[in-house]
């Protein structure tokens, strides 16, 4: 039987005009779907033929054209194209996601470039600003400070198995302050990405807001605001539920990977955890080592020897020492003393540049970095200490935008062949400049890479594509290594590693077209780059509990990966061929006449 009389017997069936053929042996019955039939789970895919609808019982429920996944994607495309704003935008993503998860990741995977700034930085900044305002939906457990005690048994009400969550607290969501429960937008946004750009299967991730309070007193008396209005908890508070709750996550799901995000002071946590749970923190080690990565391409593209480069840093948070403290290691790897890398930074903070001399008691994390050697000299303005240090490298992680001003930018320009600007603070509205202005004041000479992502441009007869210095480079494959390795902890060298996968996977015309990092839109393969350091380096520090892959070469690793990441334009075969295989059962085998297979879907219309 050809395949289209195929398709037309079922057609009659379904439409109940047509009695079956004389030889249809009528207790030929199709056992009904036993799957849980949810909207997220991409039942009501407009791709599904008649039989997988009948079998999923939605026949009828969507309209009866058999899309292909163009057509679908296509009119996705068309209405995000309708909508005026990003906010809207990404209402209708989020709207998608919650109707057709693989849907939403072909249309993700398939215009990454496009659809990323929609989904996470930018747009998710304003989200999370709105989050009380445009709620609609759940998408993620919210655990608040009144519920210690009983964390566990609130984990019990997730239903699926999680390889991977993404926590936070709200307190300080990319550059934009407290948040509050807002700040769920960055976990939801940060998961979707683990799925799009290192196949993590999506019930297999939770979102999760730690709802303990927020100091944002404008939240507190907003009359919709959706968490506690009380103040943040204390420091003590706060170590005691989350200790709580890292021994609930580990006992509901063991070998979960915890991600910690936008964290006021993450610290603390990373301290106390990282050694005993499988959990790191993105803002210090997933930025730490994405810019450590186009730092390591951008001395390359510089000319200058490494002994010979110098940084300041704008911005002397958690964010901008953790990238530090893995360019040190960086520094060290190419010959220098560790004494000798440390000295090679510059932090300047609200009050000016960090020294030991400055008066008052300095946050712990910014010793390490404090300068021993300003003979008394206080700097307080960034053009005087440019002028001071003459640096090589301009970093910004102050969440102050437009901080790298035109005068600033040419003084760079002046001082360097090639000056590295990395204006990293996030969202857009706090990037320290723009590329624009970047190129404009430097004549196109700079090496440039931001946290939030910014346009390709023109410039004398060139186009100039700027580096996006995103940690979504590294975390997604960061998880998926500690996932496949069951790494025990994530431990520095598997987040250094994560650096090398990454810089180690730009191609020869990206390369050569000096770009800092490769193409966004090949992400998913960076990913298996970065997943294969981040396990060999799992491997080499024995934190590994997946032995049977340790005897893998690289490119055996490589294939184990890339066959564990979800795939979502494979998702719907995969329902074929449950359906497939129920048919083969039903009419006793694979050998079964044609016949017999139309008369079981024909028995299954409702
Ligand atoms: O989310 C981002 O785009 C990067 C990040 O972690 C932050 O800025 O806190
Ligand atoms: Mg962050």
């Amino acid at each position: 039987m050809s395949s289209t009389t195929l398709a037309r017997e079922i057609h009659i069936s379904a439409v109940g005009m047509a009695q079956p053929q004389a030889n249809i042996k009528q207790h030929h019955q199709l056992p009904i779907s036993t799957r849980h039939l949810t909207t997220t789970s991409g039942d009501y895919d407009t791709s599904n033929p008649p039989e997988v609808r009948k079998y999923l019982r939605t026949y009828g429920m969507v309209p009866p054209a058999v899309e292909s996944h163009e057509q679908q994607m296509q009119r996705c495309l068309n209405i995000l194209a309708l909508k005026s704003s990003n906010i809207e935008k990404w209402q209708y993503l989020t709207q998608l996601r919650a109707t057709n998860v693989h849907l939403f990741y072909r249309l993700l995977a398939q215009n990454v470039k496009q659809i990323t700034p929609l989904i996470y930085t930018p747009t998710v900044g304003e989200a999370c600003q709105r989050w009380s305002e445009l709620y609609t939906q759940p998408e993620g457990l919210y655990l608040s400070y009144s519920d210690r005690g009983h964390l566990y048994s609130i984990l019990q009400n997730w239903p699926h198995n999680v390889d991977i969550t993404v926590l936070t607290d709200g307190s300080r969501i990319l550059g934009l302050g407290d948040l509050g429960v807002g700040g769920m937008g960055i976990p939801v946004g940060k998961l979707a990405l683990y799925t799009a750009c290192a196949g993590i299967r999506p019930e297999g991730t939770l979102p999760l807001c730690l709802d303990l309070g927020t100091n944002n007193k404008a939240l507190r008396e907003d009359p919709l605001y959706m968490g506690s209005r009380r103040e943040k908890v204390s420091p003590q508070e706060e170590k005691e539920f989350l200790d709580e709750l890292m021994a609930a996550l580990t006992e509901r799901w063991p070998g979960i990977v915890i991600q910690f995000e936008d964290f006021k002071n993450p610290f603390p946590a990373l301290e106390r955890y990282k050694d005993t749970y499988t959990m790191f923190n993105d803002d210090v080690q997933g930025t730490g080592s994405v810019i450590t990565a186009g730092i390591i391409s951008a001395v390359k593209l510089a000319g200058i020897p490494v002994r010979d480069h110098k940084a300041i840093f704008l911005g002397a948070g958690s964010a901008g020492v953790g990238v530090a403290k893995q360019i040190v290691e960086f520094f060290i790897k190419e010959g220098l003393t560790e004494d000798e890398a440390r000295r090679k930074f510059w932090f300047v903070d609200s009050q000016g540049l960090v020294t030991n001399d400055r008066g008052g008691r300095l946050a712990e994390h910014k010793v390490y970095f404090s300068r021993d050697d300003n003979e008394g000299r206080q700097i307080t303005s960034l053009e005087e200490l440019i002028d001071y240090v003459k640096p090589t490298i301009l970093m910004g992680l102050s969440t102050i935008g437009g901080a790298f001003n035109a005068e600033i930018l040419q003084r760079m320009a002046q001082l360097n062949d090639r000056p590295i600007i990395f204006p990293l603070s996030n969202p857009s509205s706090k990037s320290e400049c723009t590329f624009e202005e970047a190129v404009k004041h430097t004549d196109g000479r700079c090496l440039f890479a931001s946290g939030s992502p910014f346009p390709t441009l023109e410039h004398a007869g060139k186009s100039l594509t700027p580096g996006q210095g995103n940690n979504m480079y590294v975390f997604p494959g960061i998880g998926l290594g500690a996932i496949l390795s069951k790494a025990v902890s994530v431990t520095q060298d598997m987040i250094y590693a994560s650096a090398v996968g990454l810089a180690t996977s730009l191609n020869e015309s990206e390369t050569q077209q000096g770009w800092l990092y490769p193409d966004i839109r090949r992400i998913r393969e960076v990913s298996v780059s970065v997943t294969r350091h981040v396990i060999r380096a799992a491997q080499d520090g024995g934190v590994d509990r997946e032995l049977a892959i340790r005897h893998l070469d690289d490119a055996q690793l490589d294939q184990y990966i890339k066959e564990r990441m979800y795939d979502p334009f494979r998702e719907g075969e995969k329902i074929q061929d449950e359906v497939n295989q129920l048919f083969a059962t039903v009419s006793g085998g694979a050998t079964a006449a044609p016949i017999e297979l139309v008369s079981a879907r024909a028995s299954c219309h409702l």
